[in-house]
């Protein structure tokens, strides 16, 4: 398909395509999409994943930042699957920019083989801008796999984790081999799935929690008390927070859950601390 439409793929773009059919069988089944579901997928490239997705039943948005390849989805589908051609619309964007206001429907999963250099960026932003996004299953490389479904205490446990955690679990899924795209990337891939939780982690505020998060993995050896000093405002007040939030001071980022995160953000927006 690339050849017939002389794509010349960007690594900048990450633009690696699976061809399997297999894989892309696989994917649709593992996402659980189907008749009726309205699925979000961010970057379809030539469209294979896209034309899996729609024979799945399924109603399907997608978004592609490249419009070499945005502009030519719609003949695709109306090509290999008339049928579907009313359940797809495309959005020549930037996903990093989307907004729900964007959308005409409100999508419940997003399935996506997701550029690899913002992968994750990505899936925050939308599960941020997006409310109706309560499923996701997504391709990106192994390391980025494990960093997102990593719990606390792992080597990988880091600011992925704990961000994609605040919205609900993830897990992954199932390794794909790099044979099955063209061009073959030199990262080995993976896929991971995760779930908006129904009921919030906290009440604390997710931007200063995402605060507290990145002030502790910024720093990820050094004591909390220590990392988080500055956001506190000095030693001292970052220990007294961690204390009023029951977290000991001498413990480092990477043993705290996401909770933990949410109280320390929370005891911080409390007497006496404002
Ligand atoms: C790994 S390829 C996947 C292509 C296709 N879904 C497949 O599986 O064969 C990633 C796709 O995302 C697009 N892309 C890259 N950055 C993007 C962004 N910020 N927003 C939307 N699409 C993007 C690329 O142009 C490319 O088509």
């Amino acid at each position: 398909m690339a050849a017939e439409l002389d794509v010349r793929p960007t690594k900048k773009l990450g633009q690696n395509f699976v061809h399997d059919p297999n894989t892309v069988r696989r994917i649709v089944d593992l996402s659980g999409v189907g008749q009726g579901d309205h699925v979000l997928e961010v970057g379809p490239g030539l469209g294979s994943l896209t034309l899996g997705l729609l024979d799945s039943g399924a109603h399907v948005t997608a978004v592609e930042i490249d419009p070499v390849l945005g502009e030519r989805l719609p003949a695709t589908v109306a090509e290999r699957a008339p049928e579907a051609a009313a359940r797809f619309t495309v959005h020549i964007q930037d996903a990093l920019k989307l907004a729900a206001e964007d959308l005409a429907d409100q999508p419940t999963h997003l399935v996506a083989n997701l550029p690899y250099n913002v992968a994750v960026p990505v899936v925050l932003h939308l599960l941020a801008e997006l409310p109706s996004l309560a499923h996701g299953l997504v391709m990106v490389q192994t390391e980025v796999a494990d960093r997102m479904a990593a719990g606390p205490g792992s080597r990988t446990y880091g600011v992925p984790s704990v961000k994609l955690a605040w919205y609900g679990p993830a897990r992954k899924v199932a390794p794909v081999p790099r044979a099955v795209f063209w061009p073959v990337p030199n990262v080995d891939s993976a896929l991971v799935g995760f779930e908006r939780a129904a009921e919030p982690v906290s009440d604390a505020d997710r931007d200063e929690v995402f605060a507290v998060v990145d002030a502790a993995f910024a720093q990820r050896r050094k004591t909390l008390r220590a990392a988080l000093s500055s956001w506190a405002g000095s030693g001292e007040k970052a220990e007294a927070i961690l204390r009023a939030a029951g977290v000991d001071p001498r413990a480092r980022g990477e043993q705290l859950g996401v909770r933990d995160f949410a109280k320390i953000a929370r005891s911080k927006s409390l007497p006496p601390f404002v």
